[in-house]
């Protein structure tokens, strides 16, 4: 259990107040238009539940990195965010100046305004310890403005930026909905005992993240079924002629050289609780799905773009002895619908039982509503990236961390 104020601790204390709350609305952007995405859905309910209770909610987030194509304003972002609310969202073009600071002290009680990209601030990524942070121009500026701060943005939460861990030191700081529930589920394997089996389905193309998960929470897992990048590396170093670069793809070869030690030690360490695919799946000639034996294959000249039946199969077995499952990373290309089946297929296993069971990653979460799978289904579809990881492995989240040390007085 977190020891951070809620939502519920700002109710009994505060009414018509101005809030800042932090939410994390980083979002990807195809062509200048942001992508509508749960981030959207999920940080509403807490934005709803502040402007619905009659205070004045002044929104705070980000958008991309300086330098990158993704860093913009969040004019797009007000717009998609009220689609979700029962009321308007008041885009304001500045963050701390005066334009800001009149729009926050004209809201009115039920008002929701959202300030521009907060990493335009310099003072927002400046390397600064949380304390320095509490002292700097944005923070001092804004809170002076404001009664109170929430901290929704669970998925930025391993950031030490200003708004995320400066506020808390100058005014009452409470976690949002958001949050709550995205720490509860997330670090469930760091922090919970399960009586049953508990298991982790690892894929994506991310390697290197998920490898370094198994290296670090080998001892709270049971069974780990592997697919994606990773799974080709693990077979690999297991001796099949997969895992390599072929045709073009750089996917493999740089990811093996970085984590070949580690690979090799897991699967020597964790063999037995290591589940590989025994089959894969690629296009043929005519462009269709098609299947291989692992032992049938005798030299990496294709691109697997999935795992084969039998391998669903074995691990729709071991999730449904499962009592927790844990999901990071897709199995397959399951944005093609030729190789969604193993995504789709381990999914559908954990939605028919009803073990605990988290969903984490931005793209892995995408396949429940692609393939019409219920989110009803899974205890937690998880909308973090970096932050889930580091709760898989109990890393401590500094804006977490700061919201705990910094509990108001009177809910202490
Ligand atoms: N064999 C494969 N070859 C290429 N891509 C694959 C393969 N298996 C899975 N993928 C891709 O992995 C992606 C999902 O995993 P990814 O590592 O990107 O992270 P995520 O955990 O879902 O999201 P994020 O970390 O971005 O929040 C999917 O888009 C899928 O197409
Ligand atoms: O999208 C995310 O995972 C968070 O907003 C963190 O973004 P960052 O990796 O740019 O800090």
């Amino acid at each position: 259990m977190a020891s951070f104020a809620t939502l519920d601790a700002l109710a009994g204390r505060f009414s018509e107040a101005r809030v800042l709350v932090r939410l994390d609305l980083n979002s990807p952007i195809e062509d200048g238009t942001v992508q509508d995405n749960r981030r959207f859905e999920r940080h509403a309910r807490t934005v709803s539940e502040l402007a619905g209770a009659g205070h004045r909610v002044v929104c705070l987030a980000h958008q991309g990195r300086p330098g990158r194509d993704d860093f913009t304003h969040l004019d797009q972002h007000a717009g998609i965010l009220s689609d979700y609310l029962d009321r308007d969202v008041q885009y304001v073009d500045d963050i701390c100046g005066a334009t800001a600071i009149d729009a926050i002290a004209d809201a009115e009680p039920g008002e929701v305004l959202l300030l521009d990209n907060v990493r335009m601030h310099d003072d927002e990524l400046a390397d600064r310890d949380p304390e320095a942070h509490a002292d700097a121009d944005l923070v001092t500026t804004l809170a002076e403005a404001a009664d109170a701060y929430v901290n929704d943005a669970y998925s930025a939460a391993h950031r030490g930026h200003a708004s995320l861990v400066g506020f808390p030191h100058v005014l009452p700081a409470y976690a949002g909905r958001v949050m709550e529930t995205e720490y509860e589920a997330n670090s469930a394997i760091a922090t919970r005992e399960f009586d049953g089996q508990v298991t982790m389905v690892v894929g994506g193309t991310k390697a290197t993240d998920v490898i370094q998960v198994m290296d670090a929470i080998g001892d709270k897992v049971d069974a780990f079924c592997l697919g994606g990048i990773a799974g080709e590396l693990f077979l690999r170093a297991a001796g099949h002629p997969v895992g390599h670069d072929v045709g073009g793809s750089d996917r493999f070869d740089e990811q093996w050289e970085r984590n070949e030690e580690t690979i090799r030690a897991v699967l020597d360490e964790r063999g037995d609780q290591i589940h590989l695919p025994l089959d894969l799946a690629y296009a043929d000639e005519y462009e269709q799905r098609a299947e291989i034996a692992l032992w049938q294959i005798d030299e990496k000249s294709t691109s697997f773009l999935d795992v084969g039946s039998a391998s669903i199969d074995s691990y729709r077995d071991i999730v449904a002895d499962s009592e927790a499952v844990f999901v990071k990373g897709a199995l397959g290309v399951f944005e093609d619908e030729r190789f969604a089946d193993g995504t789709v297929g381990v999914l559908e296993a954990i939605a028919d039982t009803d073990c605990f069971s988290v969903v984490g990653g931005g793209d892995t979460s995408r396949a429940i509503g692609m393939y019409g799978l219920d989110e009803a289904d899974f205890s937690h579809v998880s909308i973090a990236g970096g932050a889930y990881i580091r709760a898989l492995t109990g890393e401590p989240l500094v804006a977490v961390e700061t919201l705990e040390n910094c509990r108001p007085k009177t809910e202490a």
